[in-house]
């Protein structure tokens, strides 16, 4: 890398100043650590089954003991500890439907890219879809397909994971799938594949899919709208000082501008943020071990990494990702 790009310029430091605080990504972790110490911690959380005699317990999922076996197999005590709770079927589980809605709500409305000086608005629209695009294009491949099976059930397979409990005659049943040997069941090897075939996805490093979305989403959504509002202060900050310093006796042009859809739409984004970030903390405490939900979340700060931090000293990437807000 040249150094050149790495030096800290006047106009890069203040728009350092102004970027969205990397600071706040530290919520993530600290979220998973107080969920996992409160699954191990909590009677309710914990397993009768596996006590703290068990040397295996700290990496470990709690109540969920099995998190992949199929829905009914065990009542949680907890509605956030059940795979069919409402959050789970219609929130999280199409999760980058709410993420993308929230994201094209901040786009279409936030008077960062509707009002921006024209030349600018059309590049801060072009940076902000090419950032909806990386973190778009970075889930789709981890979660739903990479090539074939997705970067979550690769990992899993390399690590020794399988579909367990499955009988040719239950898969073609079950899945309705035209398979007819056991052999080319195994082939399918994704989760979604083994789940719909009556299996049980078993014995690998199943990194948390939704750790890795919750936080990716949520980090997206908090900086889009971070930026976007933090832009519509400065504006709405200046415009009140250009008018107090004008000379003004006659009604206002500016009465009648509308910011209830702006303000909308950034309640909604940081509606979906907020809900994904509670998801999240249910994730920690009812589900996966230790080190699945830490490889869930290092894949998807890696991620936030590149499209929000890197720019922050890398200036030929922020030529091209842009920060949102500056
Ligand atoms: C100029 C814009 C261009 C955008 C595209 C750029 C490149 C992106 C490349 C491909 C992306 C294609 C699809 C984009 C569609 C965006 C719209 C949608 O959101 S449709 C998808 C709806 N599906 C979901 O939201 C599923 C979310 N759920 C999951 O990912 C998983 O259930 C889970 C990871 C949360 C858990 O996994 P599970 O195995 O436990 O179920
Ligand atoms: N917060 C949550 N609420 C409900 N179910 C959750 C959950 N977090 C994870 N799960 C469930 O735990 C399993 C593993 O999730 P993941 O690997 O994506 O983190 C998934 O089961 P299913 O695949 O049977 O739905 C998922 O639905």
């Amino acid at each position: 890398m040249a150094t050149s790009s790495r030096s800290v310029s006047p106009t890069q430091s203040k728009a350092n100043r102004r970027a969205p605080p990397a600071i706040a990504l530290i919520i993530y972790p600290i979220t998973l650590i107080v969920g996992s110490i409160f699954s191990a911690i909590s009677p309710t959380a914990r397993p009768p089954s596996r006590g703290s005699s068990d040397p295996a317990s700290a990496l470990a999922p709690t109540i969920a003991a099995d998190i992949n076996v199929p829905d009914g197999h065990s009542s949680p005590v907890n509605y956030f500890a059940r795979k069919n709770n409402i959050f789970n079927l219609y929130f999280v589980k199409i999760g980058w439907v709410w993420i993308t809605f929230a994201f094209f709500a901040l786009l279409l409305t936030q008077p960062y890219f509707t009002k921006a000086p024209s030349g600018l608005r059309g590049k801060r629209s072009a940076q902000a879809l090419l950032r909806y695009s990386i973190v778009t294009l970075a889930w789709f491949l981890t979660t739903q397909w990479f090539f074939g099976p997705a970067v979550i059930d690769r990992a899993f397979v390399l690590t020794g994971g399988k579909c367990e409990s499955l009988t040719p005659l239950a898969a073609a049943a079950g899945g309705g799938l035209a398979v007819d040997s056991w052999e080319e069941i195994k082939l399918i090897f994704t989760a979604a594949a083994c789940k719909v075939a009556g299996g049980v996805w078993r014995g690998g490093h199943d990194v948390s899919g939704h750790v890795f979305m919750l936080v990716l989403g949520s980090a997206f959504l908090g900086f889009e709208t971070l930026g976007a509002s933090r832009s519509y202060l400065n504006v709405a900050g200046s415009e009140a000082k250009a008018k107090d310093d004008s000379d003004d006796d006659s009604t206002s042009d500016n009465e009648d501008d509308d910011d209830s859809v702006p303000i909308f739409a950034r309640r909604f984004a940081w509606g979906v943020a907020g809900l994904s970030w509670w998801m999240l903390f249910m994730t920690a405490i009812w589900f996966h071990t230790w080190l699945e939900k830490l490889s869930g979340l290092a894949i998807s700060l890696g991620v936030a990494y590149v499209t929000y931090l890197l720019p922050q000293s890398l200036l030929p990437w922020r030529d091209i990702t842009g920060i949102p807000g500056l």
